[in-house]
């Protein structure tokens, strides 16, 4: 569940008795990123934490070990069909070198175009929405953005 709207510490509950398994929340959204993280790991959920594009990226750094994956946003969040922002890969790249195994996930204008980009900057997780609707071949833009993130991380691994 990625949750963007306001009072995002209620449905922690809710949302991990019915069965969900992973709750992203906004580091913008909260005053007390520690607590937050803390109550969704007790109902053993993973925990992603997000930003937004304004967010300074060593904001998230404090929070990067006690949480499974890291969301840099390529779009404001609200609207689909956003243009990727791709001047937010420094982010990823950064978060990437500083914390090699976490999980690290970009979502907004992710494309067959823009895809590469994401694993490159160091991505091993992408979000398509737009995309997936618009093609006339869904299960290849499906496919890709896995085959794409394993051939930049095994580069990415050989020049550690
Ligand atoms: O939900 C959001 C952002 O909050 C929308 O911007 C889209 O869901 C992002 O996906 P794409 O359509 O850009 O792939």
């Amino acid at each position: 569940m990625h949750m963007m709207g306001a009072r995002k510490e209620q449905w922690v509950k809710p949302m991990a008795i019915p069965g969900a398994n992973q709750y992203t929340f906004h580091l913008e959204a909260t005053d007390i990123p520690g607590t937050f993280i803390k109550d969704i790991r007790e109902t053993m959920m993973k925990v992603d934490l997000a930003i937004k594009p304004g967010t300074n990226v060593e904001y998230l750094a404090p929070w990067a070990n006690q949480i499974n994956m890291a969301l840099v946003m390529t779009v404001e969040p609200r609207f689909r069909g956003q243009k990727f922002m791709e001047d937010m890969m420094p982010k990823v790249h950064w978060l990437r070198t500083l914390f090699p195994s976490l999980d690290i996930e970009v979502y907004g204008g992710v494309c067959p175009d823009t895809v590469r980009k994401c694993a490159e900057g160091g991505a091993n997780m992408t979000v398509s929405g737009s995309a997936i609707m618009r093609s006339e071949d869904p299960r290849s833009v499906i496919n890709l953005p896995r085959n794409v993130c394993s051939e930049a991380a095994q580069k990415l691994s050989l020049y550690q």
